[in-house]
């Protein structure tokens, strides 16, 4: 769906920042895919680039099929319509209300009035905003005013939507039901999702793929659940261990060198004994920090933090083999990258 090809962005000023740097990606129709990495990793210039808000310094963009790099400033609006995005600050227009807000992309293509109130009232009731159509931005909540966004962009039915730091202005609940919708928008419009942050919880939560990107280039690509398991740059491990850590600090103090798992149970395999069956296939040491069963309606639902001793390959299978069984496994520690997960 998307294909960035030998992608580089240079700022000329008075001091040349080289923020993209040789990037190459392909990102398929249907998934939400997330690029993570620091501050000034070069992420805001690269999603900027895929609808040429930003100007390549060098390379190709191709959005289905269509060489954005290549066209013309008339062909290149229309191309733009079937791209959507969304920003960290929102940028609604404050002197407009809510629905007139969401119009307003479909009043530039020269929609006429009887379909834009149509469409704007479809809008509002997809992202749950139907009882604020008169209201100002001023008026609303951060989430709501995400939810405006994310109604404006999809305006003219675009393919693609893309979501630059979308929840970093706004607290963990609200980050987590902008980001159900979102989802839910992917699988009922079978939209194209790319999706910059900072933040791993956020790829974990809705995330198909994942790129890691630091000093302006991709370090890594791969399955979020793999990146989980087998993160395979310093760079990654950094980014899941503060993640990990402000989940669970104080489980890592004085308990030694050694990997850190928290083992999720549902369902079914709550009743198998998996962790002994761990120790036996791969001959690991495993020692039990925290846990406990909690019955969720029918199901039992277990939580176990458990560290982990052995060989770091035999480690990461049976993590996979735990996967595998459709338990949750969280990598709280790495064992040979403990100040880097610290
Ligand atoms: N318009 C600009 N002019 C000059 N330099 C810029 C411009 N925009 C970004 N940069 C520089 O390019 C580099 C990458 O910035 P970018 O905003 O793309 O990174 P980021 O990963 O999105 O970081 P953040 O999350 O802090 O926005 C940084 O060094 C930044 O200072």
């Amino acid at each position: 769906m998307i294909q960035i090809k030998d992608l580089y962005k240079v700022y000329e000023g008075n001091e040349k920042v080289e923020a993209v740097k040789g990037v190459n990606l392909t990102i398929k129709k249907g998934e939400i895919f997330g690029i993570i990495g620091a501050s000034g990793a070069g992420k805001s210039t690269l999603i900027r680039c895929i609808n040429l808000l930003e100007v390549p310094t060098a390379g190709q963009i191709f959005v289905d099929g269509v060489e954005l790099t290549g066209l013309a400033r008339r062909e290149l609006r229309k191309a733009r319509q079937k791209i959507g995005m969304i920003f960290q600050h929102f940028n609604l227009l404050s002197s407009r209300t809510v629905a007139e807000n969401v119009e307003f992309p479909l009043e530039i293509v020269g929609v006429p009035k009887e379909r834009r109130k149509k469409r704007v009232k479809e809008l509002l009731e997809l992202v749950g905003l139907s009882n604020r159509a008169d209201h100002y931005p001023a008026q609303l909540s951060g989430g709501q005013k995400q939810r405006v966004g994310i109604a404006r962009a999809l305006a003219n039915e675009p393919k693609v939507l893309l979501c630059d730091e979308a929840t970093s202005a706004l607290d963990p609940a609200t980050t987590r039901s902008i980001l159900k919708l979102i989802k839910e928008i992917n699988q009922q419009l079978g939209l194209t999702v790319v999706l910059i942050t900072h933040e791993m919880d956020v790829i974990r939560e809705i995330c198909d793929r994942v790129a890691v990107m630091d000093n302006g280039q991709i370090l890594e690509v791969g399955e979020v659940n793999q990146i989980f398991v087998a993160p395979k740059s310093p760079i990654t491990r950094e980014l899941l261990g503060q993640v990990k850590l402000k989940l669970d600090p104080e489980i890592l103090n004085g308990v030694g060198e050694g990997w850190v798992l928290k083992v999720i149970f549902i369902g079914p395999s709550a009743k198998e004994p998996v962790i002994s069956q761990l120790i036996q296939r791969y001959q690991l040491t495993v020692n039990i920090l925290a846990g406990n069963i909690k019955q969720l309606h029918d199901e039992s639902f277990g939580e176990l933090v458990i560290k982990v001793e052995g060989d770091e390959n035999k480690i990461r299978q049976a993590i996979s083999e735990l996967l595998k069984k459709e338990l949750k496994v969280e990598v709280l520690r790495y064992g040979s990258n403990v100040r880097a997960a610290l």
